[in-house]
């Protein structure tokens, strides 16, 4: 196993500033008995414990199959896919009232994001839900990501909430997801058939000997440690470590975000800031266009700086915050792209002038730099 320094790649889970959480439906429904209220709260108290300290939560949560069959008395899962669909809904109403009751008792608001694999590869959905999703975050809430189970066959049949949180987590550009599960993290054999199975504590997420080891589910969630390997892997391209890891433990989200080596850690090749640097240049649309004096563009390109306002001299078109712009020099010539730290409105009133100043200008300072460097790629 490609095993690497443990404390040193644990440090990085201390500095998550955004977090996707998934966690699976045999857990949450404790093996699909009903949901289980206590754990929901629990996780839900340790979210808000982690919101408080400045980190963006984010949570996908499966279970509105098995709650809904617990609620209609199934005691199978069903194979016709209406009947899977039916027992979604009904079970989802459940699932999102436990989480909103769960993060009401700290103060703090959820949302329901219903979300199918086609809507992230629609370019305009994408960016629609990725916008969405910021504003939330923008406003303190949790989002509770599901997939919309009533408008899809394939995913409902395969159950693979493991590849939305990794989804979510490219979205975002979330440093961490943390997929929570009913073992202890990724074995080197499936624990349910090789009681002597070892625990992997870490590996790179690319490692192929990783794959051999996972195998399939249960018969609730289904989608088992391939799933979440492969979940590790596409979240691995924007940057994000991913750790698998068993939700049944106390404090299990608060350990492992103080660096206690809990769980798989399933690390990206790269560090996060090259990796999210090729998937930046890869995957994102622009949303506008800066055009740069001189002085700036030598900044970027030859001293590896970050833009600031003053080396902007025009702004075009309408993004948001954190959308990708594309940076011209005064001629046209393409420099690069990055996400920039204001919305079109505010950069236009940045633009040309020192960072002291934008307090002054707009109230408020989100960072000194217009897009910061880690955040920029030259092409
Ligand atoms: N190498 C492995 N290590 C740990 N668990 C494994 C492995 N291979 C298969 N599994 C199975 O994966 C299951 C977890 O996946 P799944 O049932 O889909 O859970 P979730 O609902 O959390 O997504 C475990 O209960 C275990 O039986
Ligand atoms: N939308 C389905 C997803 C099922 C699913 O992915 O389950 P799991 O493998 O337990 O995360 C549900 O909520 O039941």
């Amino acid at each position: 196993m490609n095993m690497t320094s443990s404390s040193h790649h644990r440090q990085r889970l201390q500095q998550t500033r955004r977090l996707v959480v998934k966690i699976g439906s045999a857990l949450l429904t404790n093996d699909g008995e009903a949901l289980d209220v206590a754990r929901i709260q629990g996780w839900a108290t340790q979210m808000a414990a982690l919101m408080k300290a400045g980190v963006e939560v984010v949570l996908v949560s499966s279970g509105s199959v098995a709650a809904g069959m617990a609620q209609l008395g199934w005691r199978q899962r069903p194979s016709d896919v209406h009947e899977l669909q039916a027992a979604a809904a009904v079970g989802q109403m459940e699932l999102v009232q436990t989480w909103e009751h769960a993060f009401q008792q700290h103060g703090i608001r959820t949302a329901q994001i219903l979300l199918t694999h086609d809507d992230l590869s629609n370019r305009k959905r994408y960016l629609n839900a990725r916008s969405a999703l910021r504003t939330l975050l923008d406003l303190r809430v949790v989002p509770v990501i599901n997939e919309n189970d009533t408008v899809v066959t394939d995913e409902i049949r395969f159950g693979d909430n493991d590849t939305l949180g990794a989804l979510a987590a490219n979205l975002l550009e979330a440093d961490t997801l943390i997929l929570l599960t009913d073992q202890l993290g990724l074995f080197d054999a499936d624990p349910r058939h090789h009681p002597d199975a070892q625990l992997i504590e870490e590996a790179l997420a690319e490692d192929p000997k990783i794959r051999a080891v996972a195998g399939g589910g249960g018969v609730l969630g289904r989608g088992g440690m391939a799933t979440k390997v492969r979940a590790a892997r596409l979240a691995a391209r924007s940057g994000a470590a991913t750790l698998v890891l068993g939700g049944r433990e106390d404090e299990a989200l608060t350990r492992a975000l103080a660096g206690e080596p809990v769980g798989t850690l399933l690390l990206p090749e790269h560090e996060p800031i090259t990796a999210r640097k090729r998937w930046l240049a890869g995957h994102l649309q622009v949303k506008g266009t800066l055009v740069l004096d001189a002085g700036a563009v030598r900044a970027l390109r030859d001293a590896g700086k970050s833009l600031l306002p003053v080396g902007v001299k025009r702004v075009e078109g309408d993004f948001r915050r954190g959308e990708l712009v594309q940076c011209l020099d005064e001629s046209g010539e393409r420099i690069g792209k990055g996400l920039c730290n204001y919305d079109a409105e505010d950069t236009r009133q940045l633009m040309g002038h020192p960072s002291h100043q934008i307090e002054a200008l707009l109230g408020y300072v989100e960072s000194p730099e217009l897009i910061h460097r880690d955040n920029f790629v030259l092409i």
